[in-house]
């Protein structure tokens, strides 16, 4: 696709909706750079996300994720695939409205919670009953969540592919994001 990008698209939403591998996705099908949060702190760090929590903490995390977007939003247009708590925050939701657009990719909870259990680097998700967790935490979070730009279905018949061309059909209905 030729197209250029006036602003980065964050691809916001829970743990397992898919923001890393559809924004990968989407990046490739765009012809511009992906870049994912939670792999800038880790690189940053050296340390992967369960090792920060258990090392650092909660809010340790939260407010290196904040800064982490807010240089990523200031340089060149790209896809951005933050993590599940990062678009709670009014100030980075602030700043993504200001120089990005946001996209919420909306998966309903058996499709996220197939796509989480299998593996333990999610630190929120390490409780009795981690499908409940991801429930409690979806409840909380959708108010946020919806409060992105464009909203995508997730749907679980869907392809990484698929949901990304379905991004593109989004984005293509604003005007202020592609040249
Ligand atoms: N159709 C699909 N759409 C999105 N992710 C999928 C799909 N099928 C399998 N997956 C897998 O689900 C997992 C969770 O996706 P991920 O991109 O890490 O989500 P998030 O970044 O939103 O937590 C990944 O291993 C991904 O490859
Ligand atoms: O929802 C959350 O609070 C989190 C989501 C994770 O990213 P993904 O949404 O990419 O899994 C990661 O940032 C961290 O484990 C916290
Ligand atoms: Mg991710």
């Amino acid at each position: 696709m030729t197209a250029r990008l006036k602003k980065t698209v964050v691809m916001v939403g829970m743990m397992g909706a898919g923001k890393s591998a559809v924004g990968r996705e989407l990046a490739r099908i765009l012809g511009v750079d992906f870049v994912d949060s939670d792999a800038e702190i880790e690189t940053a760090a050296n340390a992967t996300i369960s090792e920060i929590f258990a090392r650092d903490g909660e809010a340790f995390f939260r407010d290196k994720e904040a800064r982490v977007i807010a240089r990523l939003l200031g340089s060149t247009p790209s896809v951005l695939s933050v993590g599940g708590g990062a678009f709670l925050r009014a100030d980075t939701r602030a700043l993504i409205s200001e120089l990005g657009v946001s996209v919420w990719l909306k998966a309903d909870l058996e499709t996220l919670w197939q796509r989480v259990r299998r593996k333990d680097s999610r630190p929120l998700l390490r409780t009795a009953n981690p499908r409940a967790t991801l429930a409690g935490l979806m409840a909380e979070r959708e108010p946020s969540y919806a409060q992105a730009d464009l909203m995508v279905d997730a749907r679980p018949e869907y392809t990484i592919e698929d949901t990304a061309q379905k991004t593109v059909e989004a984005i293509l209905t604003r005007p202020d994001v592609l040249h």
